[in-house]
């Protein structure tokens, strides 16, 4: 799928990503991690083909590709159904009752919480059955028992479905237990990837992130915590 040799990008004379080479695996879950301004929203615009680089290749970019971002807006106050009818006819009820949803088909979208609405969205990008779905920070605004609940969901489709997803997390934990690959950037605009195994590193992850790491794990699952 995806693949980037030596790009690199600038914001006008700052080099924002700098000679950045990764495979984007198809059918996994692959989380972009990195300090505040290293680069991770400018590396997704890349993606969508919404920024284009200066310097390097990336080629194999899907034909379908669906976007999520933190907060999503509606310019009419749609129902959840015609959210997710209004790029296909059929409503898919797995989908639907994964997130929870069902329910609240007919409930206008403002008069859901913002977990909810959050989960409507994801249902919006999955019924287009995109081959790509980009997440940048979705759940920035969700409590946690909404954050579990979104990448749980996010997993066990992505796993029924086998569609690749690549997302910006700010929690390493997270990262680390709902992905396949972890894709680090660091304040240079640098990228190192690897598998979840191999980048569980906190020697690499705490000088990225200049901060003491430690890593516990707990039913074989790494929690990245502060030292
Ligand atoms: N539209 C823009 N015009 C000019 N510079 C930009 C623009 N967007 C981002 N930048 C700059 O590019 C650099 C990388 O920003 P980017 O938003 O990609 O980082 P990020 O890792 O997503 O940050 P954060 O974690 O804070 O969201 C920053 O120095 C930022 O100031």
């Amino acid at each position: 799928m995806l693949q980037l040799k030596d790009v690199d990008v600038y914001r006008g004379d700052q080099q924002v990503l700098s000679k950045v080479t990764a495979d984007l695996r198809p059918q996994q879950i692959t989380s972009l991690i990195g300090p505040n301004g290293s680069g991770k929203s400018t590396l997704l615009q890349l993606l969508t083909k919404a920024l284009e680089p200066r310097r390097g290749v990336i080629t194999g970019r899907p034909l379908s590709i669906a976007l999520l971002a933190q907060r999503n807006e509606l310019h009419e106050p749609l129902t959840v159904r015609e959210l997710l009818t209004m790029t296909t006819d059929v409503i898919d009820d797995t989908v639907v009752a994964l997130l929870q949803l069902t329910a609240l088909l007919e409930t206008p979208m403002p008069e859901l919480s913002g977990g909810q609405q959050q989960l409507a969205w994801l249902g919006f990008v999955l019924q287009q059955q995109p081959e790509l779905v980009i997440l940048d920070e979705p759940t920035t605004y969700l409590d946690l028992q909404y954050q579990h609940l979104f990448l749980e969901t996010l997993r066990q489709l992505q796993q029924q479905r086998q569609f690749t997803v690549i997302m910006v997390l700010h929690d390493l934990t997270q990262a680390f237990a709902y992905s396949d690959q972890i894709w680090l950037l660091n304040d240079h605009g640098q990228l190192k990837s690897g598998a979840v195994a191999d980048m569980a590193d906190v020697d690499q992850l705490s000088t990225t992130f200049k901060t003491p790491l430690t890593d516990v794990i707990v039913n074989q699952q790494h929690l990245i915590v502060h030292a």
